[in-house]
């Protein structure tokens, strides 16, 4: 049986409809995947007209599979509000509620605003954590899936810590979190992306990786311990770490752009907190890395990019970053993923 991906159109007043039906456009990469977009059809009709008018290549609405929830009031392109909000929360809650019913596979997600869904009264830090509550999850991590378009490499990058601010990270942070996080990183190299003996390597959180307790305790304290502990408690991984943050990120840049970086390069890198691991993401891959929730009964995937109000409606955003989200879910569908 074909595997079945709803995509949820995402705040209407953004990008999302418009970056969907580009992606949508040439659907023959799809591999024979069912996709059904949840969202409301006037928002999908008015998308593609307008798309049409500009001349871009977009999905027929005629010939999309769609479930309509029709918009709760008026938006306005480009302002994300109490209507676009209630509306991009509708469409997820209905997407996951069909997903938990075995309707689909795996959810794509269109980009929301944080701030519409607060504007709505629905006070989650982003969909991840929707996902997570409705799924009845409480492991759950927010993993960073970008293949370079220059040497094939994947860059993979979990975040230990997501949408807190940066005050917090540091007491935040513990072995127990690092632990928890890992294990779900590890899993998720071995089921989903077949990788046997992963070699993993974790960010320090001070310049220097605290340069022996000078420029920050963190190190020395406990995570350079759990590390050593972790080496036990996984003997066949390979666990390199805590990595300066600022050199961190050195050979993957390398592997990316085609260079052969010195020695083995990681399969993925553990983030101690958003911006440490999102910054050198969307340096190298903005236009292409996939925001993934690792942990849940199903896959979820999402663009890395949010709602760009900045260019919505004007036939300018990129749909890259929404097709790779659609083809690692498509990856990710088939047991003997490979190559995703
Ligand atoms: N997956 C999701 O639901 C995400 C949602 N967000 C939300 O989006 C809203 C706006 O966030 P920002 O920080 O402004 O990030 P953003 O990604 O929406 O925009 C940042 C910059 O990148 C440009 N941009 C974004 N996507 C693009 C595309 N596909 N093609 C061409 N240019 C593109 C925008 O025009 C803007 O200049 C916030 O409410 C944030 O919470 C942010 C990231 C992910
Ligand atoms: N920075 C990533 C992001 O904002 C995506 O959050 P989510 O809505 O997927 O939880």
């Amino acid at each position: 049986m074909p595997s079945r991906i709803a995509v949820t159109l995402g705040d209407p007043a953004g990008i999302g409809p418009e970056v969907i039906l580009m992606a949508l456009a040439d659907a023959q990469w799809l591999r024979g995947c069912e996709v059904t977009v949840i969202g409301s059809r006037s928002v999908i009709q008015t998308t593609y007209q307008s798309l049409s008018r500009l001349g871009i290549a977009a999905a027929d609405p005629d010939e999309l599979s769609t479930i309509d929830i029709p918009l709760p009031g008026e938006i306005a392109i480009a302002q994300g509000d109490v209507v676009s909000g209630a509306a991009s929360f509708a469409y997820l809650d209905r997407a996951i509620a069909l997903t938990l019913a075995g309707q689909f596979q795996a959810i794509v997600t269109g980009p929301i605003a944080k701030s519409a869904w607060k504007a709505a009264g629905h006070f989650y830090p982003g969909q991840t954590e929707l996902l997570a509550e409705r799924a009845g999850v409480s492991e759950f991590g927010m993993l960073f899936v970008a293949r370079s378009p220059h040497s094939g490499w994947t860059l993979r990058t979990l975040l230990a810590t997501t949408h807190i601010p940066l005050r917090a990270v540091a007491d935040t942070l513990s072995p127990d979190l690092m632990s928890r996080k890992l294990a779900l990183l590890v899993r998720c190299l071995h089921q989903q992306f077949n990788i046997a003996s992963p070699r993993i390597a974790i960010a320090g959180l001070n310049p220097h990786s605290g340069e022996q307790g000078q420029l920050g305790r963190e190190e020395q304290d406990w995570l350079i311990p759990w590390i050593e502990q972790q080496r036990s408690v996984y003997p066949s991984l390979t666990l390199d770490g805590p990595v300066p943050p600022d050199t961190l990120w050195v050979k993957p840049t390398q592997a990316w752009y085609g260079a052969n970086p010195a020695g083995n390069i990681h399969d993925a890198y553990l983030a101690l907190y958003h911006d440490q691991g999102l910054i050198p993401v969307k340096a190298m891959a903005f236009d292409r890395a996939v925001n993934t929730t690792i942990g849940l009964p199903f896959i979820r995937t999402s663009p890395d990019h949010g709602t760009a109000f900045d260019i919505a409606g004007r036939g300018l955003a990129s749909p890259t970053s929404m097709r790779e989200s659609l083809q690692l879910a498509v990856g990710l569908c088939e047991p003997q993923a490979v190559n995703v």
